[in-house]
């Protein structure tokens, strides 16, 4: 847990790893010399500018249900470890959404990874309770949501706070910053670091009426980088939607947007039985509008073949290197046509390799 003191044999296997991939840092034993002293002092250590860029690299590198990692080496790292006040943090989030591409100009998204001040062993730290920096609120009406069911019970807890929402199904949720000794502080997004796409189909005119749309920017913010046995608990990182995760997903799952029946009833499917594969080609139809409005908006987004087909590379580029990739197949399967992707066909090491991202321990409220 990011409270217990470093672990120095975790602080070492980093140093001789990041210093072996990266020749130009020089010698790693003088470094080692002073991180074990700086460790018996003070009980941790400082990562320098290039450490914490190429860990936080090599975390996503390891993440192993991540089936974007070809271009792990184009993370954009943005060092916040000396912001400390709640405003601070929120102007640097806005501005993270600004670098990822997902400003109002935006569109061309990159991968980009804030890191804010790693959590001293002992000590309280900042926190984001949000789990993404962009959500939709979910408010439940007499046994509905309107919304993003997923966010119901986090709309409650900020309507609790005095938050207010227009009541649409696709609200933008205030961030809630918690900086130690301080009571918790919403903020509102500003509209110009909020990119969102309307989702049209490019044959079904009717298609538009359903009011669909969705922000470009996945940004995490609810996972604990650690690098070295220091633990980074607020590093929110951000890359481009593979559009299965809004079409198959956010929007078809039963429990989120649930819009399969709605959309197979517009398409005048016969629903009756599961054997007229109804679901299915409601799903094709909502992945095909998703994929071309995003296209169309001029904002990155990525299909699964395409994906799969990077990680097939990735898989090919790290044996060259003599490494092994740490993969979960459940999750870097796509949630349509899995069958149809070369990353179904195939086993996968399943290792938890460090540097790495990990579920925050503080359940948000
Ligand atoms: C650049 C484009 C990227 C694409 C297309 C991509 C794609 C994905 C997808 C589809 C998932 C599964 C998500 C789900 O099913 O809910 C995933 C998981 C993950 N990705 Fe990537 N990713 C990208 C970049 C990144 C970056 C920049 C990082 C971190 C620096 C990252 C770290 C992770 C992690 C940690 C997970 C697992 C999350 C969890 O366990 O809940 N990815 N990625
Ligand atoms: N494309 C992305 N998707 C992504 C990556 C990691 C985690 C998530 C969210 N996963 C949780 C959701 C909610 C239930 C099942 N999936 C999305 C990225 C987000 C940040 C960088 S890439």
């Amino acid at each position: 847990d990011p409270i217990a003191p470093i672990d120095p044999g975790e602080a070492e296997d980093f140093l001789r790893q990041c210093y072996l991939e990266n020749p130009r840092l020089g010698p790693v034993e003088p470094r080692l010399a002073i991180v074990r002293a700086q460790i018996a002092a003070t009980g941790s250590y400082v990562h320098t500018t290039e450490e914490l860029s190429y860990g936080a690299k090599m975390a996503w590198r390891n993440s192993s249900r991540c089936i974007g990692r070809l271009y792990w080496r184009s993370l954009v790292v943005l060092d916040r470890r000396r912001a400390r006040t709640a405003d601070e943090i929120f102007s640097l989030l806005v501005h993270h959404l600004q670098a990822a591409g997902g400003g109002q100009e935006g569109g061309k998204i990159r991968p980009v990874i804030s890191i804010f001040a790693a959590a001293q062993p002992g000590q309280p730290y900042a926190k984001l309770w949000n789990e993404q920096l962009v959500r939709y609120a979910g408010y439940r009406r007499d046994g509905d949501v309107v919304g993003d069911p997923r966010q119901a019970d986090f709309t409650a807890a900020m309507e609790g706070f005095g938050w207010r929402g227009k009541g649409d199904a696709f609200d933008i949720l205030p961030l809630a910053v918690e900086v130690p000794g301080e009571p918790v502080r919403l903020y509102e997004l500003p509209e110009r670091a909020v990119l969102e796409v309307p989702v049209t189909h490019p044959e079904f005119g009717w298609f538009a009426e359903l009011g669909l749309r969705w922000h470009a920017v996945p940004a995490i913010s609810n996972m604990r980088l650690t690098i070295g046995g220091v633990n980074y608990p607020l590093a929110p990182f951000n890359g481009w939607y593979m559009g299965s995760e809004i079409g198959a997903r956010n929007f078809a799952d039963a429990d989120r947007y649930n819009l399969l029946p709605t959309v197979a009833e517009r398409m005048g499917l016969d629903t009756s039985s599961e054997s007229t594969l109804w679901r299915d080609r409601a799903l094709v139809e909502l992945n095909r509008a998703v994929l071309w409005s995003f296209e169309k908006a001029g904002v990155r987004i990525s299909d699964h073949h395409t994906e799969s087909q990077r990680f097939m590379s990735h898989l090919r580029n790290e044996e060259k290197a003599g490494r092994q990739v740490p993969a979960d197949w459940t999750w870097i399967v796509p949630p349509i046509s899995g069958g149809i992707t070369p990353v179904f066909h195939r086993y996968y090491a399943e290792m938890d390799l460090r540097p790495n991202f990990y579920p925050n321990e503080h359940a948000c409220p």
